[in-house]
């Protein structure tokens, strides 16, 4: 697996403790357990933790290659949590006590540099031993982490893929509704693809095989160009500069795509940022009004239409605050949701996450959904969507909002709508994909993130 030197070679601007030594390489891990306990105690996402911005003061303190370092040591030790769990208590003579969760991070880090990182093992063992000894809760247990960083390196080779056969890198409550909902054998496929890195896909302006060529990838079945792992930033590949291009998963790149004829009509984004379907609604000449609740999230939107060159109008409110008789001919509502079809890419969405968060989820998408009908004309298109695996946020929500509002209907997908979306569709024509959708026959050239998305038209 690739990741940033491991070389420790810079102390933090800020260091971690008063009492915290400057040894190379240690406030990096420091700054991966602490996150990783806001992540699993706290539920703070990874990406609001590791925000350039507005992140987590250690983390941004870090210089920018050990940034990079602690990314790739959290998504490790989050993608294969259980796994290195697994393995951690194998070598334990008895259970850590629950009130040990910061040994417990401190193992984790350290098994995942250990385990699945192109890291000096020695170096990991040091820095993890370093990290106990240098936190009071931690201090007498410092020979104890030694010991079992120390097996694991000993035995990783043979203990290793016997581990990863056997565990389940998923929390229960996630594993058990996506048996309910897929059965056994798409459930194994689901959570095999999450242990792969995603793919990065692109929706281009045109050309895709062209720019498939251009960017070193593939064209995927729905005609997405896909790279299986871009050399150099993204700001630095053929075609950013000029807006050619966007990131987007060729599944998020379908919903817009179910809109019929939208040229010249006046279409609202009613969750838009960072704006990769409002841009695919601007590209096909609608009128498009960008609703976004967040001010920082909208300014990213605007900055990335500006370098698309493309043109929108930008409204900063709440959906629900918006006139009923806004009068627009269609909207898309790509709703906020619990995100598990993006684990792939944000492995902390299943350990941040539970089965509460799911229901007030779907409890909220109901509600901007009845307000996403309000702002059509009866015979307006409602394309609602979102990026999760759960039944709640899709198929049922849409159940139980039929049978309740009575004032749409669902306008199905045909298969021959758009190339290569027949094997997406249910039954009644929505769009569902999985990560184990697109079996391109390379695991890291394949998968979809997880979406729902159904085609509605208001009857009354
Ligand atoms: C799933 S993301 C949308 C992704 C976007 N459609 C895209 O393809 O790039 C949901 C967005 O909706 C925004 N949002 C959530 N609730 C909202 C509300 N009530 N009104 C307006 N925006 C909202 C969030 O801030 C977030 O940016």
């Amino acid at each position: 697996m690739n990741t940033p030197a491991s070389a420790p070679r810079k102390t933090s601007k800020i260091r971690q403790k008063a009492d915290t030594p400057d040894i190379p390489g240690l406030a990096v891990r420091q700054t991966a357990a602490k996150l990783l306990a806001a992540i699993v105690e706290q539920k703070t996402s990874l990406d609001g933790l590791t925000d350039e911005q507005h992140g987590q003061p250690h983390y941004r303190a870090l210089d920018s290659r050990d940034r990079g370092l602690v990314r790739a040591i959290l998504l490790t030790a989050l993608r294969y949590r259980r796994t290195i769990e697994a393995l951690i208590e194998r070598r334990l003579e008895r259970p850590l006590p629950g009130n040990a969760t910061t040994l417990s991070h401190i193992l984790h880090v350290g098994a995942a540099q250990i385990l699945f990182l192109d890291l000096p093992d020695h170096a990991a063992v040091d820095l993890a031993v370093e990290h106990a000894k240098h936190d009071p809760r931690t201090r007498r247990f410092a020979n104890l982490v030694n010991a079992i960083l120390r097996t694991l390196i000993r035995i990783k080779e043979r203990a290793l893929p016997a581990a990863l056969a056997q565990t389940v890198d998923a929390p229960d409550w996630f594993v058990e509704r996506m048996r309910q909902t897929y059965g056994e054998e798409k459930t194994k496929a689901i959570l095999a693809a999450h242990r792969v890195e995603a793919p990065l896909d692109f929706t281009v302006k045109e050309n895709a095989a062209e720019w498939a060529k251009t960017l070193g990838g593939i064209t995927t079945p729905t005609g997405s160009v896909r790279v299986s792992k871009p050399e150099g930033a993204i700001s630095t590949l053929p075609g950013y500069e000029e807006g050619a291009w966007w990131i987007q998963d060729a599944a998020a790149a379908l919903p817009v795509r179910l809109f019929k004829n939208i040229s010249g009509k006046s279409v609202a984004d009613l969750c838009a940022a960072p704006g990769g379907k409002t841009a695919q609604l601007a590209v096909r000449g609608a009128e498009v009004t960008a609703v976004e609740q967040s001010a920082n999230r909208l300014r990213r939107l605007q900055e990335n239409f500006a370098r698309l060159r493309l043109d929108a109008s930008f409204v900063h409110s709440n959906l629900l605050d918006l006139p009923d008789e806004a009068g627009f001919d269609a909207v898309l509502l790509d709703a906020p949701c619990s995100s598990t079809g993006t684990v792939r890419r944000h492995p902390d969405v299943l350990w941040a996450k539970d089965v509460s968060d799911i229901e007030k989820l779907a409890d909220l998408q109901y509600k901007l959904l009845q307000k996403a009908v309000s702002l059509v004309p009866v015979g307006g298109t409602i394309v609602f969507s979102n990026c999760s695996l759960d039944r709640l946020e899709g198929e049922a929500l849409i159940d139980r909002f039929i049978a309740t509002e009575k004032n749409v209907k669902i306008d199905a997908i045909e298969p021959d709508e758009i190339e290569g979306i027949a094997p997406l569709l249910t039954e009644r024509g929505e769009l569902r994909s999985t990560p184990a959708d697109f079996d391109l026959g390379f695991p890291q050239l394949s998968g979809l993130d997880g979406f729902y998305a159904v085609r509605l038209n208001r009857t009354r």
